[in-house]
């Protein structure tokens, strides 16, 4: 049997336990390739650029691997997507974590509603625990001084708040007028070049995704070059492309808050055997030696099965490796004979 013929392509679709960034069924292509599994899930409305990237992070798991990890597991933050307060409680005290982070800004009017969010995971956390806010860039300076001077005071404290505004600058002032750490998301993965976003006087914590970046080798120079304590967190993957993810946190030199890695329990089924699964228990995500490979059983259930929509990733799959820096190096078998 000639290596290509045991390459796979894969896509799926996992229905969420709850509403996360607008989506209720995570879509996606499992890959194989010498070296073993990766995962393609640009979010659908991510253009061509984009999606090469997130291909690039697939073909680095499946042709090379990763480098070696530091820690054997990494604590993570359970996420709290905009749900009633009940429902942000519930999750809470389900995921065993000692730090939460909080979607917030969901919609123009949501103050009343993020401030019970928070408030409720406050007490379901207890005192001891460590909680963030993330608004995703939804809300201008003003808007953000006032929402997070109230969120500080149902809190008692956060930990940090994630993304406020869209650009530095305004990360930069609203970092003057409030006291609590601003961590910046979308102000690296977006950036034209995520190795020279000036976050000076903007940032206090970086936050690096290796799944958008284009791999772990690349998402560790972007980390080294913010100069920033960081956070990996993931984007929305199922155990396979997030072990990439987790990869990336195992290869940090220092990692001195929780990571967002916690997001297999927003699935309703995961692509891997439950002993693989990279869903946190007790607060913390276990290092695998590899990508796990999915489970065939699963994937009898979870594979797509729409002949549309399963000629849309594919397609989408052959526009992102012909704009690799070099396609050669994505296996063969990924392209439709
Ligand atoms: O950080 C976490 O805990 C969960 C990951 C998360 O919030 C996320 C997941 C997919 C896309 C964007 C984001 C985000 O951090 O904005
Ligand atoms: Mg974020």
């Amino acid at each position: 049997m000639s290596a290509q013929t045991d390459v796979r392509v894969v896509p799926y679709s996992i229905r969420m336990t709850d509403r996360f960034r607008g989506i209720t069924e995570r879509e996606g292509v499992l890959l194989s390739g010498p070296a073993g599994w990766g995962e393609f899930c640009p979010f659908p409305e991510y253009d061509d650029a984009i999606a090469s990237r997130w291909l690039a992070t697939a073909v680095e798991a499946c042709t090379a691997g990763w480098p070696r990890p530091l820690r054997r597991s990494v604590p993570v933050n359970c996420i709290v997507p905009a749900v009633t307060p009940e429902r942000a409680a519930e999750l809470v005290v389900a995921s065993g974590c000692s730090t939460a982070k909080v979607k917030v800004a969901d919609h123009p009017d949501s103050l009343a509603e993020d401030l019970a969010r928070v408030e409720a995971v406050r007490s379901a956390l207890g005192p001891q625990g460590a909680v963030r806010v993330d608004a995703n860039m939804r809300w201008d300076v003003d808007q953000a001084v006032h929402a997070l001077r109230e969120l500080i005071r149902v809190a008692g404290e956060l930990e940090y708040a994630e993304q406020p505004c869209r650009t530095v600058e305004e990360l930069a002032r609203v970092r003057r007028r409030v006291d609590v750490r601003i961590a910046a998301d979308e102000s690296i993965r977006q950036a034209a070049d995520p190795t020279r976003v000036p976050l000076g006087e903007a940032a206090d914590v970086a936050v690096i995704k290796c799944t958008p970046l284009g791999g772990v080798r690349r998402a560790l120079e972007v980390a080294e070059s913010t100069g920033l304590p960081c956070v990996v967190s993931s984007a929305l993957e199922t155990s396979v492309g997030l072990a990439a993810q987790v990869a990336l946190a195992a290869a940090l030199p220092e990692l001195p808050f929780a990571c967002g890695l916690g997001t297999v329990s927003l699935f309703t089924k995961d692509v891997v055997v439950p002993s693989e699964s990279l869903r946190p228990v007790g607060g913390v995500v276990r290092v695998p030696d590899a990508a796990p490979a999915p489970d065939e059983a699963a994937l009898a259930a979870l594979e797509m099965t729409d002949p549309a929509r399963r000629a849309w990733w594919q397609a989408r799959l052959e526009r992102a490796v012909a704009g690799l820096p070099d396609p050669s190096a994505a296996p063969e078998g990924w392209l439709q004979a």
